[in-house]
């Protein structure tokens, strides 16, 4: 039997491990556990971490590991490494020559060139213990192979932000004078002086799409060049972005003030195609937009089209979907009006040095068995401990991504999750909160979150996090959890609860994950795939116009359930979609007769 949830804002104050007054015991977290709020815990997870890292001893006679590096690290890194392993440097090898090379490696550091795939992993045949990313994107390794073969990946998060940003300003320089373009023209023996007119950056307005490390170091430059910079992040600090004299901006407001855009959001499913057909439909003429973020956020064949319609005057691209690209039909590459480089945000002699000795620094703690903050994945928890959690993993990130996937515009300041558990203050919420919070932050950022990273990472966005436990009955390890965001507003306003909080609740049965309640709806959900939402009034055909709708669009239904009426004579139906609901097919639904609101979740779990 579900215990019901006490009431957050007295248990927020209570502190760790403090049994309340009615012998429930609660735990709420202003600052990470990880640094010592429970120590003894946390030499645990020291030894556990350890142990998985560790679990073969090193592969060269002197007993030093050995650290395999396969694309052009920074010398300092190199020299640095050199004093604690032994470093095989092997450029340009082949999948089958890296996979046969990996047999005899402790660890492995790689750029973005680098393919770590699962075969890989196989290959090592669990002897690989680190793999260690020179930069931020781990989009080349396989972190799920990485994760089941105990192999520790670590990155460098910060050594190339400015590299990057400079490199967002080199290029919108460039596209403002025409610079490639005219530098060609000469080399071809030209001098068009009339042809390559270009316009000035001061006093235009810049928008920074995506406002965090990349971004903001672009605003304070741009600032410099005597332009209004104006931002659309939904996540990001008033405080930061005034502290820097940018102004926060909706998407729609951004889209129509700008007349140069400079992209720095992750590649996650809610930027992917971020600027499509209908985003530069919204962009004010001759607009122009520089790329160093990733080739995803951009639908190139929209971009294309606002290129031919004068819509965009000129695009500089420095990443693509596909990389390298294939040059054959690409519909950007080569155009007159975009100019291209190859993938350069990250290489300046200093970034390379930088990033060189932040991954080294990091592989090398890996190998000592030390925790390292900028672990990527990391199999902390005793596989018996996570065998017992594992759908409870999938629920807490299911949990997570909905409640984010809820906030409208203005973002959110503090998590509440709340465990209904037999265990009572004995369950082991550490795994389940990294999930919530990986859920969460995974939706808004670059940055992989996981055990060993997830308090630390909230913390740095300023987000305060509180837990509750709830002693519970019955068999299960967890009978309940919820979610809960202080957020000023919802994109869906039947998810707030009657505390102004954006609210998810679930469970598992059968070892599934289901949400079974949003804001103060009672709801029956597989937490899986995408799902439509809409909550309506209480009257036939709503369903069958829907149903219709999404037919048109070729939008295959892989269920449909109605949630019961909690309030007056509403309800909150939900669709589980097998492919995207077109935009303008979402504003339909939400027209339909008898609908009050409707919002998708994207991609909610496995
Ligand atoms: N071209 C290159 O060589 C390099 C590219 N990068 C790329 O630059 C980008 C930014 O990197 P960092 O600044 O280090 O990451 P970051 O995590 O510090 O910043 C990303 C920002 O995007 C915001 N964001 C998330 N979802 C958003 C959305 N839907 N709309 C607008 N903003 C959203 C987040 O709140 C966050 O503030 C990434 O795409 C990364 O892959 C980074 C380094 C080098
Ligand atoms: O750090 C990143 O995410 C980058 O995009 C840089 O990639 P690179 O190391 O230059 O291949």
């Amino acid at each position: 039997m579900l215990v019901s949830a006490p009431r957050l804002s007295r248990l927020q104050s209570s502190f760790p491990g403090t049994p309340t007054p009615t012998g429930m015991h609660s735990a709420a977290l202003t600052r990470p556990r990880i640094s010592g709020i429970y120590p003894a815990r946390n030499q645990v997870a020291k030894r556990v971490f350890r142990k998985t890292i560790m679990s073969a001893g090193a592969k060269s006679p002197d007993g030093r590991p050995v650290v395999l590096i396969t694309e052009k690290l920074g010398d300092p890194g190199v020299e640095m490494l050199k004093q604690s392993a032994n470093v095989v440097v092997a450029l340009g090898l082949s999948a089958a020559e890296l996979n046969e090379k990996i047999k005899g490696a402790d660890a492995l550091i790689v750029r973005s060139a680098t393919k770590v795939t699962r075969e890989v992993f196989e290959a090592a045949n669990g002897g690989l213990k680190v793999v260690g990313r020179a930069g931020v994107g781990v989009d080349n390794v396989d972190l799920g192979a990485a994760t089941e073969y105990g192999c520790l990946v670590v990155n460098a998060p910060t050594a190339n932000t400015v590299a990057a940003a400079e490199h967002g300003i080199a290029l919108l320089c460039a596209l403002a004078r025409n610079v490639s373009q005219a530098d060609a023209s000469m080399r071809a023996g030209k001098w068009e002086r009339g042809k390559y007119v270009g316009v000035s950056l001061v006093d235009k307005t810049l928008a920074i799409m995506g406002f965090g490390k990349v971004g903001s170091e672009v605003g304070r430059r741009a600032k410099g060049l005597g332009m209004e910079v104006i931002a659309y992040d939904p996540y990001a600090s008033e405080d930061k972005a005034r502290a820097l004299g940018v102004q926060l901006v909706t998407f729609d407001e951004a889209l129509a003030k700008a007349d140069f855009f400079s992209l720095h959001m992750p590649m996650t499913p809610g930027t992917k195609k971020m600027f499509n057909d209908d985003a530069f439909a919204k962009m004010k003429k001759g607009a122009r937009i520089v790329n160093v973020a990733r080739g995803g956020v951009i639908d190139d064949d929209a971009l294309a089209r606002a290129l031919d319609a004068g819509v965009v005057a000129a695009a500089a691209l420095d990443v693509f979907e596909e990389e390298p690209p294939k040059w054959e039909g690409h519909p950007l590459i080569g155009r007159p009006n975009v100019i291209t480089t190859p993938h350069l945000g990250a290489s300046t002699q200093e970034a390379q040095e930088g990033v060189a000795i932040e991954v080294v620094e990091a592989v090398v703690e890996a190998l000592a068995g030390k925790l390292s903050a900028n672990a990527v994945n990391a199999p902390m928890v005793a596989p018996e401990v996570l065998r017992e959690l594992q759908p409870y993993v999938v629920l807490a990130e299911g949990l997570g991504k909905a409640a984010v996937q809820l906030v409208a515009d203005q973002g959110f300041a503090d998590i509440n999750v709340t465990y209904s558990s037999p265990r009572g203050d004995d369950l082991d919420t550490r795994l389940l909160r990294a999930m919530v919070i990986k859920g969460i932050l995974e939706e808004i950022t670059t940055s992989t979150v996981n055990l060993v990273n997830a308090d630390l990472l909230a913390k740095s966005r300023g987000l305060r996090i509180s837990e509750v436990t709830v002693r519970s009955e019955g068999e299960s390890v967890l009978s309940s959890m919820s979610v809960s965001l202080g957020a000023g507003k919802s994109r869906f306003s039947a998810a707030v609860d009657k505390t102004g909080r954006i609210y998810v609740e679930g469970t598992v049965r059968n070892g599934r994950p289901y949400l079974t309640k949003i804001g103060g709806f009672d709801v029956d959900l597989s937490v899986e795939g995408s799902i439509l939402l809409c909550r309506q009034r209480d009257q036939p055909g709503i369903v069958g116009t829907i149903g219709m709708l999404l037919a048109r669009d070729n939008v295959n239904i892989n269920f449909m359930t109605v949630g019961r009426t909690a309030r007056n004579e509403e309800a909150v139906m939900a669709i589980g979609v097998d492919s995207e609901v077109p935009a303008d097919t979402l504003m339909a639904i939400g027209m339909v007769k008898g609908v009050l609101e409707s919002t998708l979740f994207k991609e909610l779990g496995a």
